[in-house]
């Protein structure tokens, strides 16, 4: 298992340039299952959940073509469905929670899939319900397999209808989207997810040929078609290492510009981190945060406390909290985060207390934090990444401290984050990977 060693205190400055978003990476991806043509993705990000589920997409035939660093082409002309019974492919999917996204394809395409309780980060239940209901919606049948912990899913007799869902579930959405496109008849999807993955998704999904309409809302219809083609797509810059990105400038910054975000699909992400006085100025296409000495939580119109919140999009997502929490803990003033999604995903700020940070854990949901307004710098500390967020946030809190941190179990932070330590040390960090 790998670690960082981080030199704290070196302030950074310069040009970074986000990678490719992962959520949407594993979506389009999985996409390509929809066709036997070729599919061509670029700005795919090099990362870990992303290499495996290509990986993985091999593995059950799909020929698989590197074209550039970051560019792929995936044609899923002949599948091997026997494997999906192998104690293989089980096994790689309980390591990837990107690899539940091959079901609705699976299903759509070739009227059968399985399902292995999928991996991920440690951040609380991860329920599939609004999956299976989808599906079931559409006409899928269920069988459990108790001795190898798995349901198949026959989706020989699928039939579009209306749906409304229990919840706006992003990988839900995007899974039901996948089944729907190549179903006879019209599938209405209400309270729908409509982050950019999934809007991204949907554009892929009409240019090869679906007739999916309502995207960007939670509405979305989508009339079946007997074929898709291949098409071209390239993802998105990655929202949630934009939104890493900005938290980093705040807090050890001396002046970063943040290139190529896609500025209009960042939904309220500036300004959130504007909610805690973090200056984001926006130039073209791009983020420059200045450097700044302090900065000052708002307070809320009627004078009181500042809350953010998680909520699905347009909503603030929950991917980025543990990041806005550490920025928070040099600003001045206080703010309560309230982690609405996810059970365990605040329990990391046991570790920034340990290095000095003020901060109240009221229950697992909701934090208040009291910033030092860099009076006091955080300490250095030995800690363990639980997740990939709180991975990040951590790696942050290390960068801005008074000496020498240690981070274990930074797979979690490869999981998202491509070649981190070297893009971060050429804007003037000092993270040795061990
Ligand atoms: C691969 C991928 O794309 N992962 C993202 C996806 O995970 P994923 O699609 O797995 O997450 P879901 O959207 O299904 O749900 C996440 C959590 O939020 C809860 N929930 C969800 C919707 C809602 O309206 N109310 C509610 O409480 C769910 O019960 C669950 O605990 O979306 C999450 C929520 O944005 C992100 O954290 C993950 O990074
Ligand atoms: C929770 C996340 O990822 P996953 O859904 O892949 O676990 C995330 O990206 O923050």
């Amino acid at each position: 298992m790998e670690s960082f060693i981080i030199e704290g205190g070196h302030p950074l400055s310069g040009t970074i340039t986000p990678q490719g978003a992962k959520n949407e990476a594993l979506e389009v991806i999985c996409a390509s299952l929809l066709t036997s043509d070729e599919v061509r993705i670029s700005n795919v990000p090099d990362i870990l959940d992303v290499n495996n589920l290509i990986k993985l997409l091999t593995d059950i035939g799909v020929k698989v073509n590197r074209i550039g660093k970051n560019e792929y082409s995936f044609k899923a002309r002949e599948i091997n469905l026997d494997y999906l019974e192998s104690e293989e492919f089980i096994r790689k999917c309980s390591s990837l929670r990107g690899s539940v996204l091959m079901i609705g394809p699976l299903l759509s395409r070739f009227g059968k899939a399985v399902v292995a309780k999928p991996g991920g980060d440690k951040i609380g239940r991860r329920r599939l319900d609004t999956h299976f209901l989808g599906f079931k919606h559409l006409g899928a049948r269920f069988s459990h397999n108790d001795e190898r912990g798995t349901f198949e899913i026959d989706g020989s007799n699928l039939k579009g209808c209306y749906m409304l869902l229990d919840e706006a579930s992003v990988t839900g959405t995007a899974n039901i989207i996948m089944a729907a496109v190549l179903t006879k008849g019209t599938t209405t999807i209400y309270n729908a997810a409509c982050e950019p993955y999934i809007q991204q998704l949907c554009h892929l999904l009409n240019r090869m040929g679906a007739r999916i309409s309502g995207i960007a809302s939670n509405l979305l219809t989508i009339v079946g078609v007997e074929n898709l083609h291949g098409a071209r797509h390239t993802i998105l810059p990655d929202m949630i290492e934009v939104g890493s990105f900005i938290g980093m400038a705040a807090m050890v910054g001396k002046g970063i510009r943040i290139k190529n975000v896609s500025v209009r699909n960042l939904g309220i992400i500036p300004n959130a981190f504007r909610r805690l006085g973090v200056k984001v100025n926006v130039e073209n296409d791009d983020l420059v945060i200045p450097h700044m000495e302090h900065y000052e939580i708002e307070s809320f119109i009627d004078g009181s406390i500042m809350t953010l919140a998680d909520a699905p999009w347009p909503g603030l997502t929950p991917d980025l909290l543990s990041v806005l929490l550490v920025v928070a803990t040099q600003a001045r003033g206080s703010v309560l985060f309230h982690q609405k999604m996810f059970e365990s995903r605040l329990f990391f700020v046991d570790k920034l207390i340990d290095m000095g940070a003020q901060i109240i854990l009221c229950d697992p949901h909701r934090a208040v934090v009291v910033g030092h307004d860099h009076k006091i710098r955080l300490r250095a500390g030995r800690m363990t990444s639980p997740d990939i967020r709180a991975g990040i946030a951590l790696l942050i809190a290390a960068l801005s401290a008074n000496g020498t941190s240690r981070i274990d179990n930074i797979a979690q932070i490869d999981r998202g984050y491509e070649d981190i330590e070297a893009r971060l040390n050429a804007l003037g960090a000092n993270i040795k990977r061990i």
